[in-house]
């Protein structure tokens, strides 16, 4: 509650702006959450899976090198941990992990592992940091996957987490598919594997079925249960994956997955990126002071290359268009002051605004802005006039900067001449 407080800035009991969450009243959107005490929109951690989930995706194949590029990369950014595909999968993942973990970087690192004592023996000879154990809790998978029911997952919980523990190995113990598993067999297994002092409980949204409401519920309900960190995964199968995050936050999760680019089983998880996004709206100082987002997009670059693919259009920050800003009406405002069309910063980024104006939805003023940085001089009569002709042009045909260059240079030149 305390972030939240209405707060007075001023000296000596006058004229004070008063001010809510360090922020002027005025600036701050009147729909921005007033977050409670269990909420940790501005106290997360981020465990990264592009090295585990990502590599799950359809097109991913990361060799030694770039696995070791993504991930000092990764670390270089400010994320917490990083997890890294299991050790059991192939002897080149084991080998690739054992190398991670000997790199020495700043982010914890991390393996995932059935919950198996053979899993979990060879994941503890690897060297990391802690080890994320998994298990299928749904009907679904108990059948079809392990074929275990409640109390063998338990009782294989309770000797996993104990083995893991006494090698002196963080653990973390995950029910996969935690949104279609029964709620009272979920709580009653979490709140079995905290009492043996599990560091971490996961939440997994497997099939990318749960809504906000619905992680809110489940995470909020948990963090009554449990006392020790609530890690939740997201799958993006509906397009909730980063609202879902923040919905989790909000409800008390400590620990988000995240994967550049969102890549993974099927769509794939939160983004990094888009997690970042979200976060800086409401959380800004945290996320600055945690994580370099200027390299944002060297990370995103570097991963769609591994697993050639572009940066979609819309992708949050990065996509091509993200600070373009076309509509005559959008350019006249965004050239006054870019907060009245944009809640992101490029320049938080290392990025740049860009304001389109070679379409038939230009207007005046963005043209009139064109006419300046090519150095030419008009009156507001004269800009509105080749704005005109602009727009016949571009009813005809799509325009090039050069097109509504040579057309606005030809009508100085015009000028000139008469
Ligand atoms: C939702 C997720 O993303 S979970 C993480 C997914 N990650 C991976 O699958 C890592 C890559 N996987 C692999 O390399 C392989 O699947 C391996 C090495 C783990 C296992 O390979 P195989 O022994 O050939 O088994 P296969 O993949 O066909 O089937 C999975 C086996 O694990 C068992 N299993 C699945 N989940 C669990 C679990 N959480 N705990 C214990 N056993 C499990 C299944 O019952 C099945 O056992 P079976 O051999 O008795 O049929
Ligand atoms: O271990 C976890 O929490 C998540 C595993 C996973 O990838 C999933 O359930 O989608
Ligand atoms: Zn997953």
């Amino acid at each position: 509650m305390c972030g939240d407080r209405t707060e007075v800035n001023g000296t000596n009991g006058t004229t004070a702006t008063p001010t809510l969450g360090g922020k002027p009243l005025h600036q701050r959107s009147p729909y921005e959450s007033v977050g409670d005490f269990l909420s940790n929109v501005n106290n997360f951690k981020i465990i990264e899976s592009t090295l585990r989930e990502g590599e799950q995706f359809a097109n991913a194949f990361f060799d030694t090198e770039t696995k070791i590029k993504i991930a000092t990369a990764l670390s270089d950014f400010g994320v917490e941990y990083i997890e890294l595909t299991s050790p059991v999968a192939s002897q080149q993942s084991r080998e690739d992990c054992e190398a991670i973990c000997k790199l020495g970087l700043k982010s914890k690192i991390l393996t995932h592992v059935r919950c198996t004592m053979e899993d979990a023996k060879i994941a503890c000879d690897t060297g990391v940091d802690g080890v994320d154990l998994v298990i299928g809790t749904s009907s679904f998978l108990r059948e079809h996957s392990h074929g275990k029911d409640m109390l063998a997952i338990e009782k294989a919980a309770i000797e996993v987490i104990e083995y893991v523990k006494s090698r002196g190995v963080e653990v973390r113990f995950s029910s996969e598919d935690s949104f279609r598993s029964d709620l009272v067999d979920l709580l009653q297994l979490y709140r079995a594997v905290d009492r043996i002092g599990v560091n971490r409980v996961g939440v997994a949204d497997t099939v990318g079925c749960a809504t906000p409401r619905q992680v809110y519920d489940l995470v909020r309900t948990l963090r009554g249960v449990v006392s020790c960190d609530i890690e939740i995964h997201l799958h993006n199968d509906t397009g909730c994956a980063i609202a879902n995050a923040h919905a989790a936050l909000e409800a008390g999760a400590t620990h988000i997955d995240t994967s550049v680019l969102g890549i993974g089983e099927r769509n794939g998880i939160t983004s990094l990126g888009g997690l970042m996004a979200r976060m800086m709206v409401g959380s800004r100082e945290y996320v600055m002071s945690r994580y370099k987002l200027h390299k944002i997009k060297e990370i995103e670059d570097m991963v769609a290359d591994a697993v050639q693919i572009n940066i979609p259009f819309n992708n949050p920050i990065t996509g091509f268009c993200a600070f373009t800003h076309k509509a005559g009406i959008h350019a006249k405002a965004i050239l006054a002051n870019p907060s009245t069309y944009e809640i992101l910063k490029p320049e938080d980024y290392g990025l740049n605004r860009y304001v389109h104006f070679a379409s038939r939805l230009t207007g005046w003023n963005a043209i009139k802005s064109r006419v300046e940085q090519l150095g030419l001089s008009m009156t507001d009569a004269q800009v509105k006039e080749v704005t005109a002709k602009i727009k016949q042009m571009a009813d005809i045909r799509p325009l090039a900067i050069d097109d509504t260059d040579s057309i606005i240079r030809s009508f100085h030149l015009e000028l000139q001449q008469k």
